[in-house]
């Protein structure tokens, strides 16, 4: 690929191009955070100001009936379900991510009793370890941390009640071979649970082709719900009768109206419903899921994989020096592209300046994610020039972004 008319060939005959404008994306910026915060759908706003201004402004307390806002969660989750691989009712949309994972690593200790020990990798999203160390305190288990897959032989035993992973790694992007390790799960007996946050949207998960036991996920980086919109749970349909939440909120009682002191759970994904769902939040995420009805998780993947490997390409030809710090094979790799720079914050931020929006992660990494839903190739070549540009000039030494300000 050396010109930029080849990149506009490849939009030109991609099939997901229709899907950029339902987005409203600024047009001097070149967004590579979706994965991070997804961006906004077009019709959003209009929504969000009718259920402000119509739905709880006129019609206030009577549109938990009237607009259906108590059956909103589950119509979310039946829109969700299919882009993950899972039925409606094995889909719960509540709460953030943090909150889910406590909520089901509690519940798959509780579905093997006798086992306590949680296996999580050492490179999860920190959230993830934060909050198995608090339940393997709780229930009086281990936490047991693995650097990577050579390392499951060893750490999967007997006692191992859930092995819990992020599967696409949020520095790098590295990708765990999900069915696989399901598999190496499921033979010393425990559940394999999958942190979504970084796949949902943009990969082709299969959670039943899998043969996953749980997973989690939020709304807000490629399923573009708005900040800090609901995130999801997945229960395998075989695990719902044993489920038992540590969390039962009435949201998630089988009557919440009866106002019983007896807490009896909802049936199914339900109990996984703790309080009352942040409505706009949630209708949100709604809107952002219904742009992408129709659209299958595969060809998001297969453009997704196109995208990346064209950054990397570009770069390799560019700027031989820098150091990739993603797989090389896409299928080993998640939607985004990271380097390792000894500059990797000075450079974000030069090229934050240039209108080209990506992100640093802690030591040494710039990292660029790139959403298969409204990015164009053409916006590749056109940050992979930004990056070269920017080097060459130097303005990753800019004593103007040395100093750590922004934090995200
Ligand atoms: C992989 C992963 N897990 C968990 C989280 C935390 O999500 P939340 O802030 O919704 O709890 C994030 C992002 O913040 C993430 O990237
Ligand atoms: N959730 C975020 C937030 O509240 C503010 C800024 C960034 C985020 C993120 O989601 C970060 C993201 N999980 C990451 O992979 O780094």
């Amino acid at each position: 690929m050396t010109s930029r008319e080849r990149a506009a060939e490849l939009d030109a005959v991609d099939e997901l191009a229709g899907l950029r404008e339902r987005f409203a994306l600024p047009a001097d910026v070149i967004y590579l955070d979706g994965n991070s915060l997804g961006a906004l759908p077009a019709s959003t706003p209009a929504r969000l100001a009718r259920v402000i201004e119509h739905e709880w402004g006129e019609r206030l307390i009577r549109s938990w009936n009237e607009a259906d806002w108590f059956t909103t969660p589950a119509r979310v989750a039946g829109r969700l379900a299919p882009l993950i691989g899972a039925d409606a009712d094995e889909v719960a949309v509540a709460d953030s991510t943090s909150v889910n994972l406590f909520k089901l690593l509690v519940a798959a200790c509780r579905l093997r009793p006798g086992r306590r020990t949680l296996v999580l990798e050492r490179g999860s999203f920190p959230t993830d370890v934060y909050i198995a160390g608090s339940v393997a305190e709780l229930l009086g288990g281990e936490l047991r941390l693995v650097d990577g897959p050579d390392d499951l032989p060893d750490a999967l035993d007997e006692t191992v009640a859930v092995l819990s992973l992020t599967h696409v790694d949020f520095r790098t992007g590295a990708l765990w071979p999900a069915r696989e390790v399901t598999a190496q799960a499921h033979r010393v007996g425990a559940l394999a649970m999958w942190d979504l946050c970084h796949s949902a949207g943009a990969l082709d998960v299969d959670l039943h082709g899998w043969g996953a036991d749980l997973a989690v996920g939020c709304g807000y980086k490629y399923l573009n719900g708005g900040p800090g919109a609901p995130a999801f749970c997945f229960v395998a349909r075989r695990h719902q009768d044993g489920l038992a939440t540590p969390l039962p909120g009435w949201h998630g009682h089988a009557e919440p109206f009866a106002m019983g002191l007896d807490y009896a759970p909802a049936p199914g994904i339900g109990q996984l419903a703790v309080g009352t769902p942040p409505m706009l939040s949630l209708i949100g995420l709604d809107e952002a899921l219904s742009t992408m009805d129709g659209v299958s998780a595969k060809s998001l993947r297969a453009k997704g994989q196109r995208l990346t490997s064209l950054f990397i390409e570009l770069l390799d030809q560019w700027c031989p020096d820098l150091v990739l710090a993603s797989p090389r094979d896409p299928r080993s790799r998640g939607s985004q592209v990271s380097y390792r720079h000894a500059d990797a914050y000075p450079l974000v931020q030069a090229l934050i300046e240039r209108g080209v929006i990506g992100d640093f992660r802690e030591p040494d990494i710039a990292r660029f994610g790139f959403a298969p839903a409204y990015l164009r190739f053409v916006d590749v070549w056109d940050a992979a020039r930004h990056v070269r540009d920017a080097l060459a000039a130097g303005e990753h030494r800019d004593p103007r972004f040395a100093a750590r300000g922004a934090v995200t």
